[in-house]
């Protein structure tokens, strides 16, 4: 039921909120902005002075992530593809570490006239320590606009064509390259181990924030997407999972972690890796420093040649998954009248 009537061929009532993560411009903003990553608590100063590092390495110009960049472009596409239809939405983007913020995007939404939305996140699997923080960020201000809010979509097919189209011509063209078995290992963010415990199983340790009980569905999500996609790429003979990029932040992170699984695929002869990240959808320090860097180097160490397919950045078929998970959300908000 299209509600089109407004300024610019919008919908002035419905619309599309995507949340990111954000990342600054610079590296000098970079103490300001891990501050809101960690909420506030202080961090060590060799370990700012580490990332900063980090980012220097990345991005054109040096320095400069692509990520908001990039979150910002796949708004934009979304909004073109949802151009082609006969209701036309505006896409807005809000980020929970950096400008624009969500507080500030939401509260132009409604200065905007909006009154239902449908908000993903550019983070397909739902962890507390992620969506749920964005969540909390949109229903702080939201007010009286409805929100068709969507925790999670790891197994959304569109998503793993996504991936798997991208990781299909990787892997046939490592495949032509080097003798011997080319497993692909998956990968998806880590977090602390507290996050994904039950709650009675955190006593005595600082509280994971949003407080939620019962258990979180992060580790499962992402292996569930690592199973699609490598479902939708038969030629793939054998496939390992790791969470990659455990924080910084005191006390553990889950695993097993990249390092530990490409030693041990080294053990088994093996000399050549296809890392496939799943948690993230663009180009970030997690990628261009952890994995091009850092894990590449790790894996020569080990006599691993280690590659990587292109990111989703931009990918149309990304674009479609966005698309029908918004108006999935839309139609929801129609049903719930
Ligand atoms: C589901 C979990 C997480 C995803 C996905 C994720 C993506 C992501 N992270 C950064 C950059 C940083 N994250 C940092 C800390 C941090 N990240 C997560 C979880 C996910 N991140 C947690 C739980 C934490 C610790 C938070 C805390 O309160 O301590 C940091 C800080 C330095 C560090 O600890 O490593 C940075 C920087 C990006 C760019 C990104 C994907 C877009
Ligand atoms: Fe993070
Ligand atoms: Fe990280």
């Amino acid at each position: 039921m299209p509600r089109v009537g407004g300024t610019g061929g919008f919908s002035v009532k419905r619309a599309v909120l995507l949340l990111a993560h954000g990342t600054p411009e610079t590296v000098a903003e970079i103490p300001e902005y891990l501050r809101n990553v960690v909420s506030g608590r202080p961090m060590p100063q060799h370990v700012v002075g580490e990332i900063q590092h980090r980012y220097s390495l990345i991005g054109e110009p040096k320095g400069h992530s692509p990520l908001t960049d990039l979150s910002m472009e796949q708004a934009q596409l979304l909004e073109m593809e949802l151009a082609k239809s006969d209701e036309p939405l505006k896409v807005y983007l809000g980020m929970r570490n950096w400008r624009p913020y969500i507080a500030d995007v939401v509260k132009q939404m409604r200065a905007d006239g909006v009154e239902e939305a449908a908000v993903i996140c550019l983070a397909p699997q739902n962890s507390r320590t992620s969506v749920g923080l964005y969540r909390r960020a949109v229903l702080a201000e939201a007010g009286g606009m409805r929100i068709d809010f969507l925790e999670g979509w790891a197994d959304e097919p569109l998503l793993a064509d996504a991936f798997a189209e991208r990781l299909r011509t990787a892997y046939a063209k490592l495949k032509a390259q080097v003798d011997g078995p080319v497993p692909v290992l998956f990968t998806a963010h880590s977090v602390p181990t507290r996050t994904v415990q039950p709650q009675e199983a955190q006593e005595g340790q600082p509280k994971m924030w949003p407080a939620a009980a019962g258990p979180d569905p992060y580790a499962d999500d992402a292996r569930r997407t690592a199973e699609v996609v490598a479902e939708r790429v038969p030629e793939i003979e054998h496939w390992v999972f790791a969470f990659q990029s455990q924080g910084a932040s005191g006390g553990p992170w889950i695993g097993p972690t990249v390092e530990e699984t490409l030693t041990g695929l080294a053990a088994d002869g093996v000399k050549a890796v296809l890392l496939q990240p799943v948690g993230f959808l663009c180009d970030h320090v997690e990628i261009l420093y952890d994995i091009d860097i850092a894990f590449r180097e790790y894996a020569a160490g080990k006599g691993i040649r280690l590659e990587r397919p292109e990111s989703l950045n931009g990918s149309p078929l990304l674009t479609k998954a966005l698309e029908k998970l918004a108006r999935q959300g839309l139609e929801r908000l129609v049903h719930q009248d």
